[in-house]
């Protein structure tokens, strides 16, 4: 006898208080994904920006100019572009992955020692419903830029064989702390603002965080999603993505495109307090993860915060009164990030619109 795929067991996304089945999984009908993981349009893939041509020694030459211009671009029309040549070193890349995917195949009960606690969305989670009511198909592990932090996650889980992973993880997220300030260094320069405007509040890294996705094999892709439909709501996301595809951007009003995964690339996308910061001209896009029937798939987004008394306010360089007028209320990133977590991440991009002035 067959059983029906919805009422089928989901072992590796259950724990031992909740026996989840496949139909606890499916999405309302609206979300369902139209296009696979691995439908890509080679004419409608993200801009590559490579950072091959600039000087680690900052210097305002051609290369570079057109580097800032390019990102500025690609983030106004799509909110996301490729990175490559990026300067993070392979090794580091690849032993936060090795790292992730051992701890994700742990068993249960050693994964659920570093479990978040219900009203703090830091730690090992799976089934985390941030979006909505739906479950999403994965493992998330998420984590405060706080060495500290990472330490004591990673002791609840190992004990004192906590180093392999600990200092993978401390590696990783210093090398892209460095490069999220190049990028954001870079957009502001390519806006025309004083290059240190957005980092000179960033400084400090109290909300800055990564988000592990593991997204295991799904025996139902075409109603299930790994990742609901939103935007992210910090400035900027470094996101890493495996072989396998599954990123998906929304382009226009209800176009979904496939991002092709490009080795030794990191995927840059505007978040909502970028796109409020910039009045409107980077554009924090609407994107989704969707799982596929044969392979298991990781992605890693670093999310850049301001810090938390920084005042998001847009410059009057970006601002005209009569062709654009000001789109949004001044507001600190801490007022904001407390909404966020009152209230949870939402659907679609609804977060930013509480801050919203109207036309
Ligand atoms: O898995 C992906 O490619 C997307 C992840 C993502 O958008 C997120 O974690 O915010
Ligand atoms: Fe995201």
């Amino acid at each position: 006898m067959t059983v029906d795929v919805e009422e089928q067991h989901v072992e590796s996304l259950s724990s031992t208080d909740q026996k989840l089945c496949v139909k606890d999984f499916v999405w309302a009908e609206e979300q369902w994904p139209k296009i696979n993981h691995n439908d890509f349009d080679s004419g409608n893939d993200i801009p590559v920006i490579s950072l091959g041509n600039i000087s680690k020694v900052q210097k305002f030459d051609k290369d570079y100019e057109n580097a800032c211009k390019d990102m500025v671009h690609a983030s106004g029309k799509w909110g996301f572009f490729k990175l490559i040549d990026h300067g993070v070193a392979p090794e580091i890349v690849e032993s936060m992955k090795t790292m992730c995917h051992e701890l994700f195949s742990l068993p249960r009960d050693q994964k659920m020692k570093g479990v978040r606690p219900i009203h703090l969305p830091l730690g090992y989670c799976a089934t985390n419903p941030d979006y909505g009511q739906n479950l999403p198909w994965a493992e998330i592990i998420q984590l405060l830029q706080s060495p500290q932090q990472v330490i004591a996650f990673a002791s609840k889980i190992y004990g004192d064989q906590h180093h392999p992973f600990s200092d993978a993880f401390i590696a990783y997220m210093q090398a892209l702390d460095k490069l999220g300030l190049v990028i954001l260094k870079m957009l502001a320069h390519g806006l025309g603002l004083e290059n240190d405007f957005f980092t000179k509040n960033c400084e400090e890294k109290e909300s800055t965080m990564i988000r592990v996705n593991r997204y295991p094999p799904c025996p139902l892709p075409e109603k299930c999603l790994g990742l609901g439909s939103h935007s992210d709501p910090h400035t900027l996301t470094i996101l890493l993505q495996d072989e396998v595809g599954g990123l998906q951007v929304l382009k226009g009003d209800d176009k979904w495109v496939g991002i092709c995964p490009t080795p030794n690339s990191f995927v840059i996308n505007i978040g909502d307090t970028l796109e409020a910061w910039t009045n409107g001209r980077l554009k924090s896009v609407i994107h989704r993860a969707v799982v596929n029937k044969e392979q298991c798939r990781l992605s890693a987004a670093y999310f850049i915060s301001p810090s938390t008394y920084a005042t998001i306010d847009a410059p009057p360089e970006l601002i005209d009164p009569i062709i654009n007028p000001r789109k949004y209320v001044p507001f600190t990133w801490g007022d904001f990030r407390k909404e966020l977590i009152i209230q949870k991440r939402v659907l679609g991009k609804t977060a930013l619109q509480r801050y919203a002035i109207a036309p």
